[in-house]
């Protein structure tokens, strides 16, 4: 399955008929972000036993600026949604 396969963004007005394909394209959206949520807290907490392994400090500010900053543009709910990923790549993962 891929985007493509999942897009409703078609010409022509949303009607009731067409809420259960886009509640599909929904679930895949959601199964898709999951999956890429779950790898991403795998990859910082990777760095972050390396890091830390070495050494480091156990939270580099500036990386989370950057972070924080990418999702500026969705406003408060951005903030909320990078500090939770940032929260998983800490290592709540599972807890
Ligand atoms: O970039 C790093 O050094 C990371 O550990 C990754 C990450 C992140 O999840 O983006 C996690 C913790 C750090 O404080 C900063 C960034």
């Amino acid at each position: 399955m891929n985007a493509q396969a999942h897009s409703t963004d078609s010409p022509g007005p949303t009607t009731t008929e067409n809420i259960d394909e886009l509640r599909k394209e929904i679930d895949w959206l959601d199964s898709e972000i999951l999956r890429l949520v779950k790898r991403r807290a795998e990859v910082s907490q990777t760095i972050g036993r390396v890091r830390m392994a070495a050494g480091g400090p156990r939270i580099v500010y500036n990386r989370e600026m950057d972070v924080l900053a990418r999702y500026r543009e969705l406003g408060p709910e951005g903030r909320q949604l990078a500090m939770a990923l940032l929260n998983l790549g800490r290592g709540r993962l599972g807890r």
